[in-house]
């Protein structure tokens, strides 16, 4: 799929200047043709008027008489296939080629879905997402009716009435406005009705109904569906005393979330996202920032720009960690490599795609080329960090809503999942910012109440274990959806092993 990371849909974009390109030749041939087809009509024209005008003189010609039976057999053959027949079949040869570089259904869903979650996270009106309107910029073409139907529809397949309410009475509005009309009303209204009848507004739906039966008398499932609505308001008492002329109640049009996401978390999470402070930091004015070398001889003539982000858990934010060829590497050595990010089931340790987290990504090894050497020694002179045991270095490229659900960095003692002892669990992550990211995509830690807007070339860095090796549940953080711009992050998971005796336990499991 290439909805899950901006660098494969890069390709898209080529792809499509290509077959405008053969579009725009295939056209130029067909004039060409059309032109001699034109011509072929002229000269019948002007052969039979001259015939006409005196037909037994004409055909009293031998000559003439074989020319017009050649002009109805030999002729009639090169005119139909070689000229009648529009010849699409090599144009249709070579986009059929092309088509493994397409996206494919689950794509439009993919990027359907992800522009539902932007919608929903960031508290977006349907109008301005429709009218290309993201966080107060104008930054993409308004949406036909016929767009937003297809949105709409997408939701309901997917049993979801409430974004289906809004973007088929997004289309509707848009036909209004629409001279060339690009969605059929009736089944605009169709979903509608239906899509509001599910969500609890029997009334609203029968009114639609009746509208549908209006534009389409004859509509199967309209005569179906009013009688049902008619009934169902029938047998509720206070619905029956309500005039149909009446003014109809509010619509009810609730998102419909599962139970995780109907809790706090969610909610925090998603607050977090929007720039919402949702928990004071008592600590804020003890916040410090400082050039330091960690006396480490590979910073010394260049010191970082450290800054507290949070004191307990200590979070830290580099301003200079990664230089912009170093990021130009880093991701020109990942892009091929790029694959949809997985997590590990809990319950049976398999790694596998998941809605909540949608990136791509890739490992870079350190003898692939000497930056991500660099990069590695650089990042073991940050954190004073032993790193025999820690990971890859990880590359991730968000793409269209891409985002990471609340999750810990460390295993829970319980998860099948759990890191060998050889290497320890996760005891510290350092994320790298590779690009500036124009809204959206902050990593945030929910418990705490902390949000990191990414800034290319930063870094940011916190320990996920308390020194005993018991996982520090503050830590729990997520990334938000990327609303507009690229995202693309590399981070790196040191691991226990090895910093036994560089970080050393406190006399208390929770320090
Ligand atoms: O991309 C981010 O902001 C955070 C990513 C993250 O938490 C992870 O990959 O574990
Ligand atoms: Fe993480």
């Amino acid at each position: 799929e290439v909805f899950t990371s901006l660098s494969d849909l890069q390709k898209v974009l080529l792809t499509e200047k290509d077959i405008a390109l053969e579009i725009k030749s295939h056209i130029e041939m067909e004039e060409e043709r059309l032109k001699r087809l034109k011509k072929v009509a002229e000269d019948y024209e002007r052969h039979s008027q001259e015939a006409l005008s005196d037909i037994e003189k004409h055909l009293g010609n031998p000559v003439n008489a074989y020319l017009l039976v050649k002009r109805f057999t030999i002729d009639w053959e090169r005119i139909v296939d070689g000229l009648v027949k529009a010849n699409s079949t090599d144009l249709i040869a070579r986009l059929h080629n092309r088509g493994s570089e397409f996206p494919v259904q689950e794509d439009f869903e993919g990027a359907a879905t992800a522009l539902l979650r932007l919608q929903d996270t960031y508290n977006l009106p349907t109008a301005q997402i429709a009218k290309g309107e993201l966080q107060g910029v104008k930054n993409s073409p308004e949406m036909t009716a016929e767009d937003c139907f297809e949105l709409g529809r997408t939701a309901y397949n997917a049993g979801d009435y409430y974004h289906c309410i809004l973007w088929m009475e997004e289309a509707l509005n848009t036909l209004d406005t629409e001279v060339n009309k690009t969605a059929d009303r009736a089944l605009t209204i169709d979903y509608l009705a239906y899509s509001l009848y599910r969500q609890g507004n029997v009334e609203h739906a029968r009114k639609l109904t009746k509208q549908l039966l209006e534009l389409d008398p004859n509509h199967p499932r309209a005569v179906n569906n009013l009688r049902y609505y008619e009934k169902l308001l029938e047998t509720a008492d206070q619905e029956k005393k309500r005039g149909e002329e009446e003014d109809l109640p509010e619509i009810q049009n609730q998102r419909l979330l599962d139970d995780y996401r109907k809790g706090q978390e969610f909610k925090q999470y998603e607050a977090l996202c929007r720039g919402e402070d949702i928990i004071p930091d008592p600590n804020k004015h003890k916040l410090k920032c400082r050039y330091t070398h960690n006396n480490r001889p590979n910073l010394l003539l260049r010191p970082l720009k450290e800054e507290e982000a949070f004191l307990d858990p200590r979070i830290l934010f580099y301003h200079n960690m990664l230089s912009d060829f170093e990021i130009e590497t880093i991701k020109r050595l990942a892009a091929p490599k790029l694959k949809r990010a997985t997590v590990q089931n809990v319950y049976t340790g398999q790694l596998e795609p998941a809605f909540y987290r949608i990136s791509k990504s890739a490992w870079l090894k350190e003898d692939e080329d000497a930056v991500i050497k660099r990069v590695n020694q650089r990042i073991k002179d940050v954190t004073q960090l032993d790193m025999t045991m820690a990971e890859d270095l990880q590359v991730a490229n968000y793409g269209i809503g891409g985002h990471y659900e609340p999750h810990f960095d460390f295993a829970r003692k319980d998860e099948s999942s759990a890191f060998d002892t050889r290497v320890g669990n996760r005891i510290a992550t350092l994320l790298n910012y590779m690009s500036d990211v124009t809204a959206g995509g902050a990593t945030v830690f929910i418990p705490i109440g902390v949000k990191v807007f990414p800034k290319k070339g930063s870094a940011v860095f916190w320990h996920n274990l308390y020194r005993s090796g018991e996982g520090d549940f503050r830590t729990r953080h997520a990334a938000c959806p990327v609303l507009v711009g690229q995202k693309w992050v590399s981070n790196k998971w040191i691991h226990e092993r090895g910093n036994e005796l560089v970080r050393t336990c406190g006399l208390s499991p929770y320090e």
